[in-house]
């Protein structure tokens, strides 16, 4: 059904990228998943429990099933173990006793307190940001999100590169090692070798990422011309982005807007979405859906999704997606926050939509300055968004009465399709316009203005 195997290329070994592999079909049935022990350390954070949760959702994102959880109490986590010793021979037992095939850490272990946790119960151990990339890797489907990823996974395991004494080449010369290089010096340590296996990886991805996203550029460049307000959903993973995306595409989208993927799981959304909506006066505005954030996100995926996230970054107006239901959504909100500002989002005007709230027994939609608390699956929430959004991205529009030559039809017409024509006039010089249209198209026109 899956294999759980140590990646292992010829000579490039790393002890906690750990790739789970399903075969089509049946990867999905509950028999096939493979046990694995859940492990935290409880110092006295405040959303422990939550995030020990959070931890088993994160699993089942992976098809992974948690069958039993262990923690400690501990101030901080021992240096070559994470657990203490005597824990760490418990879980041995526990590993033996529950068949499980893995053991996640909660946290980021270090690559030694990996390698010595392995050497004691024997089966593979993974940590949270292993976890998250891994989940990252198999759900990435545009070439940049895959690349990104893949930059990520190679910068973390840049330093959990370990050699055993076995492998140690210190007096390596030739072919016995791939990777493509030729000038390898006498003395060279297999270590230092793989690592320049994987520096020069990830020089060839960046560079990859780099061309892609000078397309990607004259794309952006292309809709930053239209002049169009950039409005982007962002919040926490499962928040309901997606689902609000859709509703509001399925009431101003033209037919073409596609729907997006949404799901109740962890990082149903991994590439950026895009999608125009026209409102009935002509004003038109850019939506983005993004990928969700998670507490602990790894440092090295938020560099590589940077660019997927330039949308919010570049937004005019963000709209924050809580999941209102949820116990745990002000730690969420926080995430969210602390998320963008490591992005280098800067502090943009944001609505903060309280969403899901059919779950809760308060009453919505219901308006509270920028806080809107509402339910993607209710018609009069999605209209209080939309009232809101508006307010906040048309504000720049103005008014103004035009006379158009009859020599410029163009832009009569351009009027007609891009801007909100108020009144038409045909005069002896030309047509009588009252428009109301955004600041750049009026800067644009100004001449022709009465
Ligand atoms: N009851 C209820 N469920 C909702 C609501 N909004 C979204 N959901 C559900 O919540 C789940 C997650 O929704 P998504 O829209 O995929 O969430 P997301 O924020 O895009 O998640 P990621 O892409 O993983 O970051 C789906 O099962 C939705 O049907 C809501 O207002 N009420
Ligand atoms: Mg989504």
């Amino acid at each position: 059904m899956y294999t759980v195997y140590k990646k292992s290329h010829k000579d490039v070994r790393c002890y906690n990228i750990v790739e789970i592999q399903f075969k089509d079909g049946d990867s999905m049935s509950e028999s096939s998943s493979p046990k694995a022990i859940a492990i935290g350390l409880n110092t006295g954070q405040q959303d422990f429990d939550y995030s020990m949760e959070e931890l088993s959702a994160l699993a089942a994102a992976n098809n992974v099933d948690i069958v039993e959880t262990v923690t400690q109490n501990l101030d901080r986590p021992v240096a070559g173990t994470y657990f203490g010793t005597g824990k760490v021979e418990e879980l041995k037992d526990i590993v033996i006793d529950d068949e499980v095939e893995m053991v996640i850490a909660n946290d980021e272990l270090s690559p030694s307190q990996i390698r010595n946790l392995e050497g004691v119960i024997n089966v593979a151990v993974i940590d949270r940001t292993g976890l998250i990339l891994q989940i990252f890797a198999d759900r990435a489907q545009s070439r940049e999100a895959k690349l990104q990823v893949q930059l990520a996974k190679l910068q973390y395991q840049l330093p959990r590169l370990h050699t055993s004494a076995s492998q140690r080449l210190d007096q390596q010369t030739g072919t016995s090692s791939g990777g493509g290089f030729t000038n390898r010096g006498a003395g060279e340590s297999q270590i230092e070798l793989n690592r320049r296996v994987i520096e020069r990886q990830i020089n060839h991805v960046r560079q990859e990422l780099k061309e892609i996203s000078k397309s990607e550029e004259t794309k952006r460049q292309q809709r930053e011309r239209q002049g169009l307000p950039m409005i982007a959903l962002v919040g926490y993973t499962n928040a309901g982005k997606s689902t609000i995306m859709n509703a509001l595409v399925r009431q101003f989208g033209t037919s073409e807007e596609k729907q997006v993927f949404e799901k109740n799981m962890l990082f149903a959304t991994l590439d950026t979405s895009v999608r125009q909506l026209t409102f009935g006066d002509q004003k038109k505005l850019l939506l983005s859906d993004t990928v969700g954030f998670v507490a602990h996100l790894p440092t090295h995926l938020i560099e590589a999704f940077k660019s997927t996230l330039y949308e919010a970054a570049n937004a005019d107006l963000l709209i924050q997606v809580v999941d209102a239901a949820d116990p745990n959504r002000d730690s969420m909100m926080a995430t969210t926050m602390k998320t963008l500002e490591d992005i280098g989002v800067p502090n943009l005007p944001m609505i903060v939509a309280y969403n899901k709230a059919d779950l809760t027994d308060v009453s919505f939609p219901s308006r509270e300055g920028e806080n809107l608390t509402m339910s993607a699956r209710d018609d009069a929430s999605i209209a209080l968004l939309i009232d809101m959004i508006r307010e906040k991205v048309f504000k720049n529009y103005v008014t103004a009465d035009f006379l158009i030559p009859f020599a410029n039809g163009d832009v009569v017409s351009y009027f007609n399709e891009n801007a909100n024509v108020l009144s038409t006039e045909y005069v002896a010089d030309g047509s009588k316009m009252k428009v109301e249209l955004t600041r750049t198209d009026y800067d644009r026109f100004e001449k022709f203005v009465v």
